[in-house]
């Protein structure tokens, strides 16, 4: 018997905006109890930059979770917590590798109720963070979008996040579509199927040009230097003052340094839903196509695959989800039953060719928001003026700290060549081809001739580069051609 299909609700998953809570963020805990958390937090832009964020979180009595009630409380306290912690352990001149009771224990307790880590999560500072403008109109639009945390205040920051939350909204309602495609599927309705993946790659359409906006309102130089540090996890962490991780001091003494990615889009559920849906799949980092039966490469199945280990830093249940999604999921099967259905692989196709193109989209992002700048410090930190030693101690100067010292060997892989096998094994399954040819032109180098990554030498990095630059939950070598196995 076939598994049976899965239904949102029993994954807290909303039928309209996706992975987005169906009950809106709160914009306060209700019970005042709490009150000394939303004061830190209401004021934490300001504590940061005072440097007087740790002493006052020290003289916080600990708070018990017992006075939180519904999920949108959990999930409340959860964003409060990880924004205090990350503020804790990246706002000052060096990184703090204990984090005290006040912040350990509760989110400790809240993390395990949640199922989710104890970390700023894309979950954390995305999905659980933000909240409509005006309570009539849609949650799809930027222009009716806030946050209610950031780090910096700068619009920069909210605008990071929000993008991602249009996104998420635009893109909810192509779960119960797809859902309803892999029962049509299952029915041998061949017509209901083509209509939805029609629907699914109009909708990837809208999802690109909402990406595109990232340019609008977040600056590169400011999303680099000042918001991606306080994004930053615990693991690789060594260049940037975090050698060992970090301690979650639960005052009982036994405490281990832990390890954690940092926040990262790619802990999207809904990226990976599409892949799921369409039959994409991701090889571990680094290995070529067909490469899984090259004898030479057998022995190395246990390579590490970064996209399959973010699942570990969605909401337990998004996950679940997704690992539930992969056993019924049949349209690219379906669809290879039914090469003479012209209509049927002309929409499936769409869907695969508008999901490479939302990732070439990104790949231009990441080159002009994580690559640009970092050759750009590296350049500065060269200089060795006194504004660069002046600077604290972060993730936005780390990079520069492996200057000279050559990354081959390190098992690192490339940031670059890591998106884009993500984005050519997007096309892998195009049936047409047209198609087919089409997925696999030499694209132009990203972002060059892009409008807003100007001139080509200030666009991808050079090819015999190489660096290592933190991406978001990542640690990745800046070679713009060399894979290999990720650094952790
Ligand atoms: C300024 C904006 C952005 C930057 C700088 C950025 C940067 C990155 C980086 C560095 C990675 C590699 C993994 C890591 O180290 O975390 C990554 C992966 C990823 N990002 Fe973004 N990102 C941005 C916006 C977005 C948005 C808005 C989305 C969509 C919700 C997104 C979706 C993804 C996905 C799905 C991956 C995993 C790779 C893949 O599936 O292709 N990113 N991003």
């Amino acid at each position: 018997m076939l598994p049976p299909i899965p239904v949102l609700a029993d994954y807290g998953i909303s039928p309209t905006h996706g992975f987005l809570p169906s009950t809106l963020p709160l914009t306060r805990l209700p019970d005042p109890y709490y009150n000394k958390w939303e004061a830190i937090v209401a004021n934490l832009q300001a504590l940061i930059l005072s440097r007087r964020l740790r002493g006052v979180i020290d003289r916080l009595p600990v708070l018990s979770t017992v006075g939180l009630e519904h999920d949108a409380e959990w999930r409340r306290a959860y964003s409060l917590l990880c924004f205090m912690a990350h503020g804790y352990i990246w706002g000052g001149d060096s990184p703090s590798d204990r984090l005290p009771p006040q912040i350990s224990i509760p989110l400790l307790d809240i993390s395990r109720h949640l199922e989710v880590p104890p970390v700023a999560t894309y979950a954390a500072v995305c999905l659980w963070n933000f909240k409509p403008l005006f309570m009539d109109e849609d949650i799809d639009n930027l222009e009716n979008l806030a946050t209610l945390f950031t780090f910096t205040g700068a619009i920069d920051e909210s605008w990071f996040y929000l993008v991602s939350v249009a996104i998420e909204a635009r893109g909810g309602p192509i779960i119960s579509l797809m859902l309803t495609a892999i029962a049509a599927a299952r029915q041998n309705d061949s017509a209901v199927v083509t209509r939805c993946l029609r629907t699914f790659a109009e909708r990837l359409t809208d999802l690109t040009n909402i990406l595109q906006r990232m340019h609008e309102s977040c600056d590169p130089v400011i999303f680099y230097n000042r918001i991606r540090p306080f994004l930053a996890g615990s693991k690789n962490m060594g260049e940037a003052g975090l050698p060992f991780g970090v301690i979650y001091d639960d005052g009982t003494g036994n405490d281990k340094y832990r390890q954690y990615s940092g926040g990262s889009n790619a802990q999207s559920s809904l990226i990976q839903f599409f892949d799921i849906a369409l039959g994409i799949q991701h090889r571990p980092t680094g290995e070529k196509r067909d490469a899984a039966s090259d004898s030479d490469s057998r022995g190395r199945s246990a390579k590490h695959n970064f996209i399959q280990e973010m699942r570990n830093y969605m909401p337990g249940p998004h996950a679940q989800f997704l690992e539930d999604v992969s056993r019924v999921a049949n349209i690219r099967e379906y669809v290879q039953e039914h090469t003479e259905d012209t209509q049927l692989c002309l929409a499936y196709d769409a869907c695969l060719a508008m999901l490479s193109a939302f990732r070439d989209k990104h790949i231009a992002i990441v080159t002009r928001y994580v690559i640009t700048p970092s050759r750009q410090v590296r350049a500065r930190s060269r200089s060795r003026s006194p504004e660069v030693a002046r600077r604290p101690l972060n993730l936005a100067i780390a990079s520069r700290k492996s200057e000279g010292k050559s990354q081959k060997g390190t098992g690192g892989t490339a940031l670059i060549p890591f998106l884009k096998q993500a984005r050519d094994e997007t096309g892998e399954p195009a049936v047409e081809e047209w198609t087919k040819r089409f997925m696999k032109r030499q694209v132009r180098k990203e972002g060059s001739g892009d409008f807003f990554l100007g001139k080509e030498d200030e666009g991808a990095p050079s090819e015999t580069e190489d660096v290592e630059v933190k991406g978001l939950a990542g640690t990745w070598t800046m070679e713009d051609e060399v894979g290999g196995i990720c650094s952790y």
